[in-house]
């Protein structure tokens, strides 16, 4: 008797009764992004027979050369939750503001913001190697019935109500928090259905794979230096391996499989680093923590930190619970 496995459409109604304010409308905007999920999915493996390869020829507002696949992402993922009037707001990597959603008849009715980072992994993309997409749920701050404004998406991560990510990987998974643990869904491409395949994931406390871009060495904080340092030398159950595939979903997704770490420090070339906290960080740090993993600056919890602007960048420590500990360990000592 071949394994039953639950879909993700099953799954999202069945557990609609444990959200917070459940009334459908977040199960309706789930299914939304399922769906654009598989549009997208279905863009990117064609992508090297069709001509949405390479740069889109403008710039996003962070000053990033947009990929055609950033380009046509954004729109599917605006347009399927646009059409299914079920976010009354989003904001998006690619977008320079957010986008008030208000259609005649629907007149602001909407409880939910989303932000999404529609491609991330974008320098991957013309080369074949995993890219995925974030998304971040928030209920709006400002009443009902009115347009949203930014305070509705400058919340701190705490007040998530959902995040995911899809991962266009090997296998094309779903992953995602309601705040009821994490539960990772693989689409069968022959159905174009998502299927219960990783429930309840978690990051194991420990791990032995550190990723971190070990070509910006020369720029980190010492106490990250001195971190990198502690993975490498030859001790206990050390050296660590070394793991970077530059996509934050794909080397996300396997550190919390396999137990590992994931860094993208400040520098002396990036002050912030270069993650951004609403669309890339707190998504992931709400996964991170419904995993029993954690996720900081470097010093102070990812979730708790207030945010002032759309696109602003962080620090990023993210992975299995006592690796974390140990790099905001090596940080603190080192005052950096
Ligand atoms: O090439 P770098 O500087 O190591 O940056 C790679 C990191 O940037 C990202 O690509 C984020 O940026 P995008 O969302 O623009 O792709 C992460 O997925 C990845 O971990």
């Amino acid at each position: 008797m071949t394994k039953q496995y639950k879909t993700l459409g099953e799954f999202i109604i069945e557990n609609q009764d444990s959200f917070k304010y459940s009334s459908g409308e977040l199960s309706r905007l789930l299914n939304g992004l399922r769906l654009a999920a598989k549009v997208v999915n279905h863009e990117v493996n064609k992508a090297g027979l069709v001509d949405i390869l390479g740069e889109a020829g403008d710039q996003n507002i962070q000053g990033e050369n947009q990929q055609k696949l950033d380009v046509l992402a954004n729109e599917k993922f605006i347009q399927t939750l646009k059409k299914r009037e079920i976010v009354c707001g989003i904001a998006s990597e690619e977008e320079d503001d957010f986008i008030s959603i208000n259609s005649f008849d629907n007149q602001h009715q909407n409880k939910y913001v989303v932000l999404i980072d529609p491609l991330d992994g974008s320098s991957n993309i013309d080369v074949n190697v995993s890219v995925g997409t974030i998304f971040s749920i928030y209920r709006r701050v400002t009443p009902v019935g009115t347009p949203v404004t930014i305070e509705d998406f400058l919340q701190p991560g705490v007040n998530q109500i959902a995040a995911g990510y899809i991962i266009y990987g090997t296998s094309t998974m779903l992953v995602y928090t309601t705040g009821d643990g994490v539960n990772g869904f693989t689409l069968n491409p022959a159905l174009g259905t998502f299927y219960l395949s990783h429930p309840n994931m978690s990051f194991p406390e420990n791990g032995n794979i550190y990723s971190v871009n070990e070509g910006n060495y020369v720029h980190f904080p010492q106490g990250v230096k001195d971190y990198i340092k502690y993975c490498q030398k030859e001790e206990d159950d050390r050296p660590y391996t070394s793991r970077y595939i530059g996509s934050l979903v794909s080397d996300f997704h396997r550190n919390m499989i396999k137990g590992g770490i994931y860094m993208y420090p400040k520098s002396s070339v990036a002050s912030e680093g270069k993650l951004r906290l609403l669309y890339e960080c707190n998504p992931m740090a709400f996964i991170a923590e419904q995993a029993n993993g954690l996720a900081s600056d470097g010093k102070n919890r990812i979730m708790e930190v207030k945010p002032t602007e759309l696109h602003q960048r962080v620090p990023f420590f993210c992975g299995s619970r006592n690796m974390v500990e140990k790099a905001e360990e090596f940080m603190k000592n080192a005052n950096a």
